[in-house]
C-alpha cells in the first residue's frame, strides 16, 4: 500500500502536505508520533473512511477488499460468548459448520482462551476481552489490517503476551498491516519498519528492522538503539 503525495487539511490545520509513505505487501508498518500528528487520519484514509484532499492511496490487488480493525477497546458483542464472537466473524468465509468450529478453536487456542469458550464478555478481564478481539480480527476474512493502539492500557506482562499472540497469528497468514501505537517498544517488536509522524511533509524517522520478528528481544542492543532514536525523535518533535 502506498500513500502518494497525500495532502489532508481540517480547516487551517494541515495534517499532511504532499506526504509519501509505503507499506510493502504483507509487512507491518508501525506508526508512532506525538498526539494530533495524523496517525488516526492515516488509518482512516487507509480504510477509505476519509479521503485525502490531494493525492491517493494505492493498494495492491491482494490488499483490496476486507479490512480487519483492532482498536484500543475490544468492541465485542456483549450478548455473545467468546466462542460466538469469533465464530460469527468466520460465517461469511466458511459455510461448513465443522470447518468454522475448527478455525474458531484454532484462533482461540493461539490467544490462550481455549478454557473460556462459554464465557460472555462481561465475565472476562480486560486483557481476555482484547484476546478475543485479536482472535476475531484474524478470523475475519481480510486483506488489510489496521491496528489503532490495541495494546494500550494493559499491564506490561499482559501487553507482551498479547503482542506475541498477535505475532503468532499474523505469521500464519501475513497481511499488509498499519499499526498505530504510542509505545516505541511495541512498535519495534511488531514492525517490519517503524515510522514517526510529526512533520506534514515527511516522516520524522523511517527505519526498517531486519531482525526476524520471532528472534526479537527487546533487550537486544540494536533494538534498544532504535528505541532510543525513536524516543529522541518523539521528544524533540
Ligand atoms: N474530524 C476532524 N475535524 C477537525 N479536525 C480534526 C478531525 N480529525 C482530526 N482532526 C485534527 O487533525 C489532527 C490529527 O488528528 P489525528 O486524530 O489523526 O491525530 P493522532 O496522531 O491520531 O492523535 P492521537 O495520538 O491523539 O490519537 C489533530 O490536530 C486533530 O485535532
Amino acid at each position: 500500500m502506498r500513500f502518494l503525495n497525500i495532502t489532508k487539511r481540517y480547516g487551517d490545520n494541515q495534517v499532511f502536505d504532499h506526504f509519501n509513505l509505503e507499506v510493502p505487501p504483507s509487512t507491518i508498518l508501525s506508526v508512532v508520533g506525538p498526539s494530533g500528528e495524523g496517525k488516526t487520519t492515516l488509518l482512516q484514509m487507509a480504510a477509505g473512511l476519509l479521503s485525502p484532499d490531494e493525492g491517493f492511496i494505492e493498494k495492491e490487488e491482494g490488499e483490496q477488499g476486507g479490512i480487519s480493525y483492532l482498536f484500543q477497546e475490544p468492541r465485542l458483542l456483549p450478548a455473545s460468548t467468546v466462542y460466538e464472537n469469533v465464530e460469527l466473524a468466520l460465517r461469511s468465509s466458511y459455510k461448513e459448520r465443522n470447518e468454522r468450529e475448527e478455525r474458531t478453536l484454532h484462533y482461540l487456542d493461539l490467544v490462550g482462551l481455549q478454557e473460556s469458550l462459554p464465557l460472555y464478555p462481561h465475565q472476562l478481564s480486560g486483557g481476555m476481552r482484547q484476546r478475543v478481539a485479536i482472535a476475531r480480527a484474524f478470523a475475519h476474512q481480510c486483506n488489510l489490517m489496521l491496528l489503532d493502539e490495541p495494546f494500550q492500557s494493559l499491564d506490561i506482562k499482559l501487553k507482551y503476551a498479547l503482542v506475541h499472540a498477535f505475532i503468532r497469528l499474523w505469521e500464519e497468514n501475513p497481511k499488509t498491516t498499519l499499526f498505530v501505537t504510542h509505545d516505541p517498544k511495541e512498535a519495534i517488536l511488531l514492525g517490519d519498519a517503524v515510522c514517526c509522524l510529526g512533520d506534514p511533509k515527511q516522516p520524522l524517522l523511517y527505519q526498517k528492522i531486519h531482525i526476524p520478528r520471532k528472534a526479537r528481544n527487546i533487550g537486544d542492543a540494536s533494538l534498544l538503539a532504535l528505541e532510543a532514536d525513536l524516543v529522541e525523535t518523539l521528544v524533540r518533535s
